[in-house]
């Protein structure tokens, strides 16, 4: 894995950031920070603003006002050098169905200068033996697990995945998490979007629960569960209960 110990600010750091399209407020002042080696959710209901808050990190999508620096770089003027250390995983990734699983990666390899041997993670997320499948042939699931596979080739020092584990079956999604968890044991950062909180539970180091754009609870899992009250058992249930408050309440 590359390390480099000279640098030690954070993966990712968005201050007041605002997203509108036309009258509508994605985000709405939203501030992260998130540290190198932590894997951290984002999580809130259907358009609450999870890929908006994506896309203006990687300066993908411009925001109105605010900022986010990426490894302390500015992902805009700094978009090539940035994208040599992040990987990304967008909901819905689109791929050339007529290119095979393996030309997929070679041709994802070969974009960057820094890259991890893409075999072993082909085996690792369950796809051995597929490498001559057109991605087109591939199922729903395996088309995901690829998007990650991909998003992990440039062995990035921070990793954005969008709903990683939406179509995969119980057993693949936990083979997702023991992977996830190595690599962040291994000095990663993991920003992951997701709708299933016993995943959230299980995997993030610390949440971020959003609200129409804008942040609602912010902490460890089980800081904010403990704090919420003794009814609170899981993150599912701190996450249904923010859902019926009010906008913007306590952070
Ligand atoms: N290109 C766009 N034009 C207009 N409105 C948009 C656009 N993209 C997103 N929105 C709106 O901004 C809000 C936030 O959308 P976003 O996709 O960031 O939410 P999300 O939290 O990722 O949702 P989901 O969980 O459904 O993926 C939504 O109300 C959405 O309808």
């Amino acid at each position: 894995m590359r390390t480099n110990s000279a640098e030690t600010g954070p993966a990712l750091k968005m201050e007041k950031v605002r997203k509108t399209y036309g009258e509508k407020t994605a985000l709405e002042g939203l501030s992260l920070e998130v540290g190198r080696g932590e894997i951290f959710g984002l999580i809130g209901e259907n358009g609450a603003g999870k890929t908006t808050a994506i896309e203006c990190a990687l300066g993908t999508r411009k925001a109105d006002s605010g900022s986010s620096a990426i490894l302390g770089m500015d992902p805009v003027s700094e978009r090539k050098r940035v994208f040599q250390r992040v990987g990304v995983q967008f909901q819905e990734t689109r791929f050339q169905d007529r290119i095979t699983l393996r030309e997929a990666c070679e041709t994802a390899a070969a974009l960057y200068r820094h890259t991890r041997d893409w075999k072993p993670l082909v085996d690792g997320f369950g796809l051995a033996g597929k490498e001559k499948q057109t991605v087109g042939a591939l199922s729903g699931g395996e088309r995901q697990k690829l998007a990650v596979v991909l998003a992990l080739i440039p062995d990035p020092e921070l990793v954005f995945l969008d709903e990683l584990t939406t179509g995969l079956d119980p057993s693949s999604r936990r083979d997702v998490w023991e992977f996830l968890k190595d690599l962040r044991d291994r000095g990663t950062a993991i920003v992951l979007t997701s709708h299933f909180m016993d995943e959230v539970e299980y995997l993030c180091d610390r949440v971020a629960i959003l609200k129409k754009g804008v942040v609602v609870r912010e902490g460890r899992p089980s800081d904010l569960m403990q704090k919420e009250g003794p009814h609170i058992g899981s993150l599912e249930e701190l996450f249904l209960a923010c859902a019926v408050t009010g906008k913007g309440e306590s952070a």
